[in-house]
């Protein structure tokens, strides 16, 4: 009988496996569910035509899924391609102001330099025996102009402070990042030495313009702030800056702070990135993650100190803050490069594939959860266009490696040395015994589609913060973006790291076993 033929053990197992696989998509489930529905109707039952029905539905539905994964394989292009451009246009912007800064350098570098080695005769000699080696090719260098009629009569133009990179492997200095190469010489495969070891950042010229952030709120940080604004305009005759919010508080205690700079907009916020050379936090990982998101671009080195109880990226202590920014003034600094992500959410009902929104840039991670909503998240994840899963649960972590001891650590994922590029896939709360979560590799893209026939929107929070509803059909796409964030080591990467992991998180903390008692004979 034809009720028969649908309910058959063949059918039943497939769409069970398919189920199981987490393949049973949007449009499939409909169909299917308003056939079994008729079915259960006695009067229907028999009915072949409902049969034909139910498979001219499926026909519809998988017609259906294949426009949706069409969709979904274009977005993802239409994002890569974006990311593409844009890190064509940072590296064609990059070359530009290298060329530009390379002509400007040389006439405008005796003058500059005369003038700031008056000022700080001590700083300036080191950088001085640098100067000629500035544009090399080797290393990265970095030089940015400030045009911008700053209130300081003496300082109209201010040159940014170039810095060069160097890798440290094996003990020994290498002036160029050595990537992975795979030799295959006589039909052996072997790899190079491997990359990314210590970093280091030598000034070229010297840092004159910091940018102080502060965690709001604290009484503590204030006095500090105060504290140290005078000791850098004072001993170190420095430019500062700090958010509008800071100016306000310090004008507040004594007019002396009228030196200090900020800014009016949001698009100056945009520029800080050419005046800045230097970041200090006064706060704990929170504040860190503030100042990252407060450059869309690159990021100039970050100086955190901690003034929080938790404390995983800020290494410095503010009690020694003199002498740690007297080292970290006149260089070398040991750099963690922290990778960020770039979110970009792609709206179903876009126009077209081009309309997204303004990316997201995250240090930790992006969360895509359920919200206040009690129902499981349906989310389809796609690796560069492969199927990778279908989360069913509270929700999804996507954290880079620096954001692996933070919420993804909650969630269960691995903590991983913040150096290490990647990408984690931390499920939060899956309704499965065997979803484990996943480190992807650093040049992949990421799709997180919310399915049509989910049961209610998600939301996607980045860093902890801005939530925004991603309703069916909707997307986030996410990839390595190309503006690390610098800070500074107080020791090295891998010290700084473990260091935190043992004291912040009091990791694999247990009693040492008693030499008294039963040994292997
Ligand atoms: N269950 C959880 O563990 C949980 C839940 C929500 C958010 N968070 C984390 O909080 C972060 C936002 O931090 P915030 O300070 O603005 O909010 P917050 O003030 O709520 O502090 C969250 C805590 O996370 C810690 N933290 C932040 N980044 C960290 C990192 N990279 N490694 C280890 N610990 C870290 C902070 O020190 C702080 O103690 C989010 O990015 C997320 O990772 C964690
Ligand atoms: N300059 C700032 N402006 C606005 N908000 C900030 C700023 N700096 C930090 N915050 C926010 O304040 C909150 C607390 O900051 P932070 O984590 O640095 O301090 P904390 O909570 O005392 O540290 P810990 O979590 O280690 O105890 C975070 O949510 C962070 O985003």
């Amino acid at each position: 009988m034809a009720p028969n033929k649908l309910n058959s053990p063949g059918n039943t197992s497939t769409s069970c496996s398919q189920a199981e696989n987490g393949f049973v998509n949007s449009f499939s489930l409909f169909p299917e569910k308003a056939v079994q529905e008729l079915l259960q109707s006695p009067a229907l039952g028999t009915d072949d035509h409902l049969i034909e029905f139910s498979e001219a539905l499926r026909t519809v539905a998988k017609a259906l899924r294949r426009v949706a994964e069409g969709k979904a394989s274009a977005q993802a292009e239409a994002t890569e391609w974006k990311r593409k451009y844009e890190l064509e246009r940072t590296r064609n912007m990059k070359i530009e102001h290298a060329e530009k800064s390379c002509l400007e350098h040389q006439a405008d570098l005796d003058d500059v330099r005369a003038n700031n080695c008056a000022r700080q005769p001590t700083l300036c000699k080191e950088a001085n025996g640098q100067s000629e080696k500035c544009c090399s090719s080797n290393g990265i260098c970095s030089h940015e102009v400030l045009r911008d009629g700053a209130p300081d009569s003496d300082s109209k133009m201010i040159k940014k402070a170039s810095f060069k990179l160097s890798w440290f492997c094996k003990g020994e200095q290498s002036d160029q990042h050595k990537h992975d190469i795979v030799s295959f010489e006589r039909g052996n495969i072997t790899t190079a030495e491997r990359s990314s070891k210590q970093i280091s950042l030598k000034w070229e010229s010297c840092p004159q313009t910091v940018l102080i952030l502060t965690k709001p709120n604290s009484v503590s940080v204030q006095i500090l702030c105060a504290e140290m604004i005078r000791w850098l305009r004072q001993q170190k005759n420095l430019h500062i800056y700090v958010e509008p919010r800071v100016r306000e508080e310090l004008l507040t205690e004594s007019s002396y702070f009228n030196f200090v700079e900020t800014w009016n907009n949001d698009k100056e916020v945009l520029m800080l990135h050419t005046k800045v050379d230097l970041v200090v936090t006064l706060g704990g990982d929170g504040t860190v993650l503030w100042a990252a998101s407060m450059f869309k671009g690159p990021v100039p080195p970050i100086v955190p100190f901690s003034l929080g109880s938790l404390g995983f990226m800020t290494p410095f202590y503010s009690e020694h803050y003199k002498e740690c920014l007297e080292s970290i003034l006149k260089g070398p600094i040991g750099i963690t490069l922290r990778h960020r992500l770039l979110c970009h959410v792609i709206r179903e009902a876009a126009k077209n594939d081009y309309e997204t929104e303004e990316p997201m840039l995250v240090l930790n991670e992006v969360t895509i959860d359920r919200g206040i909503s009690s129902f499981l998240t349906n989310l389809e994840c796609y690796c560069d266009n492969s199927f990778v899963t279908c989360v069913q649960g509270d929700g999804l972590i996507l954290s880079t490696t620096s954001g692996s001891t933070a919420y993804s650590l909650a969630a269960g994922g691995s903590m991983v040395h913040p150096q290490v590029p990647g990408i984690l896939f931390t499920p939060i709360c899956p309704h499965s015994l065997s979803f484990r979560p996943l480190i992807f590799p650093e040049h992949v893209t990421l799709r997180v589609q919310v399915p049509f026939n989910s049961r209610s929107p998600a939301w996607a929070s980045f860093d902890g913060k801005d939530r925004k509803q991603l309703a069916p059909g909707d997307a986030l796409v996410c990839s390595i973006a190309p503006w690390p964030v610098p800070t500074a080591c107080l020791v090295d990467s891998t010290n700084d790291f473990l260091r935190s992991i043992h004291e912040g998180l009091h990791w694999n903390l247990r009693k040492t076993q008693s030499f008294d008692g039963p040994r292997e004979t």
